[in-house]
């Protein structure tokens, strides 16, 4: 294992996303979002995710350097159109805005479509819950989730994330895949040779199996928690494609661009201004000292912020092989 320091590996990305073709703006925004997650070990989203990112590039996929469209009438609900480019440079582009709404009116929505989403959504929203605000977002994927009973693959791994500020302590960040797991530690198992825990997919006859291979060779992933996580699922679509204008997970047709990896779906980002209500950071944290004290050492977001504070003392982990991977798209 080496260590780099964050803003090195931010530039390393930064070059790589740029010798691919990409504009400054979008290279920046996509290593800073790649290296934030290796950083944190959301290992499923960080470095790991590179030969996706090249191998969609190159398949002429989408329109990665699109500048997002928003559409602005001044209401709370602001609609932008990524045009085939990624979602993090549409949120990046709707932030201002989004910040202003949010806090003339104590609620702003973003209504995202034509976005490609490639990673972990706590780094959509954890700097909303830094700013003191409430933020909830979704995004859809692709088809590789079965409805339970079901043998077609309808549903994403379509990830959902929650932030809010809390008295005294970073905000409470969760983020999560609507599936069983993340379509990536699927394939991290598979590269492992692991078995998967029992009950995560089933394989191309609808049956059910631990083996990560079976799974994404013409099987599928199940939701979390059955029916329960269906319906969220099934929410997700509703919520990231049906109102934002955006693709379902199923209609994503990449069949004329061989190596393209990067979903174009939609997104949904709901904001709320707490500071409306009395003592709002001070709640959250009285629930979270009572969720401790009950017996849960850990919370969520504990395990990344310390990672993220050891690879702030020590620099980011990377295994050799990562790095000569990345070197060798320089
Ligand atoms: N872009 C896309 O289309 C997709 C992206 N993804 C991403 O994949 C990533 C991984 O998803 P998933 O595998 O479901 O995430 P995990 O199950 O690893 O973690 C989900 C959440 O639960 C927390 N957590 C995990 N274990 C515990 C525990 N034992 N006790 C308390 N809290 C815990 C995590 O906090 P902590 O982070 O601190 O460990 C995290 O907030 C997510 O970042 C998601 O956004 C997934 C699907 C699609
Ligand atoms: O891990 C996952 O499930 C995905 N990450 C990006 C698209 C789907």
């Amino acid at each position: 294992m080496i260590r780099l320091p964050f803003a090195d590996l931010v530039a390393l990305l930064a070059r790589l996303f740029r010798a691919q073709g990409l504009r400054a703006e979008v290279a920046q925004v996509l290593a800073e979002n790649c290296a934030a997650c290796q950083r944190d070990g959301a290992l499923s989203h960080g470095v790991f995710r590179i030969p996706a990112y090249v191998s969609t590039l190159r398949s002429g996929w989408g329109a990665p350097n699109a500048e997002p469209v928003i559409e602005d009438n001044g209401a709370a609900q602001i609609r932008v159109d990524a045009r085939g480019g990624f979602a993090q440079v549409a949120l990046q582009a709707a932030r201002p805005l989004l910040l202003d709404r949010v806090r003339a009116q104590g609620v702003a929505v973003l209504a995202l479509r034509n976005s490609q989403h490639f990673s972990a959504l706590w780094p959509d929203v954890e700097p909303f819950g830094e700013a003191g605000l409430v933020a909830l977002s979704v995004v859809n994927s692709m088809a590789v989730v079965v409805p339970p009973g079901g043998t077609t693959p309808v549903f994403g791994t379509n990830p959902m994330a929650f932030a809010c500020p809390r008295d005294g302590e970073p905000p409470y960040v969760w983020d999560q895949a609507g599936s069983a797991l993340a379509h990536g530690d699927v394939q991290i198992a598979a590269r492992q040779g692991h078995a998967l825990p029992e009950g995560c997919g089933v394989d191309a006859s609808g049956q059910l199996t631990t083996d990560p291979n079976a799974i994404l060779e013409g099987g599928a992933l199940l939701p979390f928690g059955g029916h329960k996580g269906a319906s969220l699922a099934m929410t997700i679509e509703i919520l990231a494609a049906a109102f934002t204008g955006g693709a379902f997970s199923s209609e994503v047709d990449w069949s004329a661009h061989p190596g393209a990896k990067i979903p174009c779906t939609g997104q949904m980002l709901l904001l709320l201004d707490p500071d409306r209500g009395a003592g709002f950071a001070q709640r959250v944290r009285q629930l979270s000292d009572a969720v401790r004290a009950a017996g849960q050492d850990r919370l969520p977001g504990d395990r990344r912020r310390r990672l993220r504070a050891e690879a702030e003392a020590q620099g980011v982990a990377l295994t050799e092989d990562d790095l000569a991977m990345l070197q060798s798209y320089l």
